[in-house]
């Protein structure tokens, strides 16, 4: 698709590194019709439009409402088929929860009626909150994993959808009935985003062994060769909470770890993604260290189901790779901006039993909600930021206009700026009362997905 080459005029935000924050006030970014980044100007006077040749006729986007635009959001972990219990999950744990809430609603997917009904809202609710790459797990069903890949797909929004793993200790009603089900359904997920994304250019599959207490080691092992076959990307579930890693242990006796499971299967690699990692061990973490798997850090959801609180800082001093996931619905909302302040609020907790340095910044999550979700899927130097040559997958954040009485009007957002504040305490103000209404419209590899670009 040819889009109409664009400027977007005004001030951007985004991660230069973990630490730093470029705030940009006079900025002009040019997008060529493939929806790449073609220029970026820094200082461009108020209300002009950067002259550049062979950009005479460009459309001109102007930010609105003391907004900025800023890098799409991306979602490293969030199972779509669970999105309507988000906020149901009572006081259940992680085993219980699967039990409880988890398996019921996600058999119902062989309808694939509910699929579409369920699906087609998360993929709108997610591109509102400013997601423009969610890695999504479905549920075992075929039909209704294709039909999340082709709603994505359609929609614009850059995803990765795997299909869901499960041949052993689950209910009757919801499992794999052999290892050979499984890979050969798998299979035939990766085959279908083959044939409507050849090049996965937005919709990539991804192997998704739910986690090691439902799959045999058979299993594990064929996903592995799999994964290793085909090169297609994995995500799955590790060291969530306490009973789970001891189930684990009964399960796989003769395996030294966790990890050290789906490191025997194959399934530990550059291209895993492996959600929470609360509970891992000093050699855990460096076998995910050497093998260049990635995290999820799923903030809300480790709070929610009392799974404990994920050392982050620990993870990154020690050079993995981290991102955010919401891990809709042990994590409640689908917004990353919500799990942006968990994963703050988080740190700050761990500080204060093991000290400051825990403490994780504004700037440093939002490095994790970008950057860091970029290196998570493998897509580094493609999304993430705003340079040259990067896709336009970004959100136009507005913040509404200087209030001035003290009344509220109904369509004001959660966000009241006095017009005095510095840039750097806007962001701030964004980070902690900001939702989906500042969230004017979102850009998907330049074409818009969400929202009014006028
Ligand atoms: O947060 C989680 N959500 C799930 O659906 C799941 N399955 C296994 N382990 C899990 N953890
Ligand atoms: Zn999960």
């Amino acid at each position: 698709m040819s889009l109409d080459k664009t400027i977007y005029l005004g001030p951007f935000v985004h991660s230069t590194s973990l630490k730093e924050l470029e705030i940009c006030t006079t900025g002009a970014i040019g997008v060529d019709e493939s929806g790449k980044i073609a220029f970026i100007e820094r200082s461009v006077q108020p209300n002009s439009v950067p002259r550049r040749p062979g950009w005479e006729t460009a459309k001109v986007v102007h930010i609105q409402d003391n907004g900025f635009f800023f890098p799409g959001f991306i979602d490293t972990h969030i199972h779509a088929s669970q999105y309507p219990n988000s906020g149901i999950f009572g006081s259940s744990t992680l085993l219980d929860w699967l039990e409880t809430y988890t398996f019921p609603l996600e058999s119902s997917f062989r309808d694939l009626s509910v699929a579409r009904r369920i699906y087609t809202r998360v993929v709108s609710r997610t591109l509102s909150h400013g997601t423009t790459t969610a890695c999504y797990y479905a549920t075992v069903h075929v039909p209704a994993t294709n039909l999340l890949a082709d709603i994505c797909f359609e929609r614009g929004q850059r995803a990765f959808v795997g299909r869901v793993c499960m041949d052993r200790l689950s209910p009757d009603y919801y499992r794999d009935e052999s290892v050979d089900a499984a890979v050969r359904d798998t299979k035939a997920c990766i085959e279908h985003v083959q044939h409507i994304d050849p090049g996965y250019e937005l919709v990539s599959p991804i192997i998704t062994p739910r986690f090691a207490p439902s799959c045999s080691d058979d299993c594990l092992k064929q996903l592995g060769q799999l994964h290793k076959d085909s090169g297609v990307p994995c995500q799955t579930h590790i060291s969530e909470n306490k009973a789970e890693v001891q189930l684990v242990r009964e399960l796989f006796p003769k395996s030294k770890s966790y990890a050290d499971v789906y490191d025997e299967a194959g399934l530990l690699t550059a291209k895993t993604i492996l959600a929470h990692c609360v509970h891992l061990s000093d050699q855990e973490q460096e076998l995910i260290k050497v093998r260049e798997a990635k995290i999820s850090h799923c903030p809300a959801s480790n709070t929610a189901l009392t799974s404990g609180a994920a050392r982050v800082r620990e993870l990154i001093d020690r050079g993995i790779t981290v991102g955010l996931g919401t891990d809709v619905s042990g994590g409640f909302s689908a917004s990353i901006l919500e799990e942006v302040r968990q994963a703050i609020m988080v740190s700050r907790h761990v500080a204060m039993t093991d000290g400051d340095a825990a403490k994780l910044s504004t700037e440093e999550v939002l490095y994790l909600a970008t950057r860091g979700g970029a290196k998570v899927v493998g897509l580094e130097g493609k999304i993430g930021g705003f340079e040259v040559g990067m896709g336009w997958d970004t959100q136009m954040i507005s913040m509404g206009s200087v209030s001035e009485g003290g009344e509220l009007s109904h369509n004001d957002g959660p966000v009241d700026i006095f017009g005095k504040e510095a840039w750097s305490d806007r962001v701030a103000k964004w980070v902690w009362n900001g939702d989906d209404r500042n969230v004017r419209a979102v850009w998907v590899k330049g074409r818009l997905v969400h929202g009014t670009d006028s």
